[in-house]
């Protein structure tokens, strides 16, 4: 194929995927068909298969719908599944709606260079949204690394995920660890806004860490120390010993079904067990975790799910075992920001 046909390849699946289970009894081209309608303002599929509909492709998402229920196969309430299980803060229709966008791509800038970056992107006339004082969204796609002059002066982070770093509230030379790092995604946040925190990070994965290396290398960060630890594999105290640590962050695996808008292809592939899977290994990594954190001490709980169960379900769960309190825990509402959808909650650790 071209380079033209695989974009319409592309598109197409995604589409096909957004739409998750609803009109899954329909023949492939129609829905196909009534995927396209949905999720895009112009389709010579949409425009063949459903004649009758197309002058409406243009308008509003819920007419759309309305018209899809009315004409076609097509069930809104089908298209995700357990909307059940969804957490309390997760509106479950604008949730489904959302999914039918591509969320942008949200770049964090680094607080000494924003105006550099605000003002490079006007230079090269790149199409950009402000969302904040250090927050742009841009177009999926943007090729910036073609720009020259921007290299280390942003991260490129979802906008639900810079909203986490509300939560921190760190102070100059405490000592955090982030225990489930990654590629260093929220602990660039922590450094950004306290750059005077010591910190650990650790990972199962060292190939993981290895990026984050790369990263905080070229953010021009040297100064912290790194493990790697498996909290299903070992106690943490052959690795840390009694370690306390004024704040740790944990961004735990979980089922992702807050980012399900750039991963289409999991809604309908998502088997419903893997959230009470995903629950009790969050809820093994936590008891772990804040056995290493001061009393009158933070825990910042992070998932880019929706499910209730491993929200909600382990801050309850940190609360009756763990001598925890919930200082706040917040949905962070993706689909009113063409962003993902996140979950946060800081808990202080009780005095004794
Ligand atoms: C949501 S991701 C972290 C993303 C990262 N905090 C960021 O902001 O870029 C969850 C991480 O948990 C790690 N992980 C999964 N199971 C683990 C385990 N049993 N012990 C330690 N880390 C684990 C994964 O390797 C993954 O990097």
């Amino acid at each position: 194929m071209g380079a033209k046909d695989r974009r319409m390849a592309s598109r197409l699946a995604y589409h096909y995927f957004r739409m998750g289970n609803a009109a899954g009894q329909s023949e492939f081209p129609l829905q196909l068909a009534i995927a396209e309608f949905l999720c895009s303002e112009e389709s010579t599929v949409a425009e063949l298969l459903l004649p009758a509909l197309y002058p409406a492709i243009h308008a509003p998402l819920d007419e759309k719908v309305a018209l899809l229920e009315k004409h076609t196969p097509f069930r809104f309430l089908e298209v995700f599944p357990l909307l059940d299980q969804l957490s309390a803060g997760i509106d479950p229709r604008r949730f489904v709606l959302g999914l039918f966008e591509q969320p942008d791509l949200f770049l964090r800038l680094r607080p000494r260079y924003a105006a550099n970056v605000i003002a490079t992107l006007e230079r090269a006339g790149i199409d950009f949204r402000r969302v904040g004082d250090f927050t742009v969204a841009l177009p999926n796609g943007t090729a910036l690394a073609r720009i020259p002059g921007l290299a280390g002066n942003y991260e490129v982070q979802d906008y639900s995920s810079q909203q986490t770093g509300r939560f921190f509230r760190a102070s100059s030379g405490e000592s955090w660890w982030d225990a489930c790092a990654g590629a260093g995604g929220k602990s660039l946040l922590l450094l950004d806004s306290y750059p005077g925190v010591q910190l650990l990070v650790s990972d199962m994965r060292g190939s993981i860490l290895r990026n984050l290396d790369e990263r905080f290398q070229a953010a021009g960060i040297q100064s912290y120390r790194q493990k790697i630890i498996d909290f299903t594999k070992k106690d943490t105290a052959a690795v840390l010993g009694r370690e306390q640590f004024d704040g740790i962050i944990l961004d735990v695996p979980c089922s992702g079904s807050g980012t399900w808008g750039r991963t289409p292809e999991m809604i309908a592939a998502f088997q419903a067990g893997a959230i009470r899977r995903f629950g009790a290994l969050q809820r093994q990594i936590a008891g772990q975790v804040v056995k290493h954190l001061k009393p009158g001490k933070p825990l910042i709980y992070i998932t880019c799910s929706v499910f209730a169960e491993e929200n909600e379900g382990v801050v309850r769960y940190l609360q009756d075992h763990h001598h925890l309190h919930l200082e706040h825990m917040e949905v962070l509402q993706g689909y009113h920001h063409r962003a993902d959808s996140m979950f946060a909650a800081r808990l202080i650790m009780k005095r004794l």
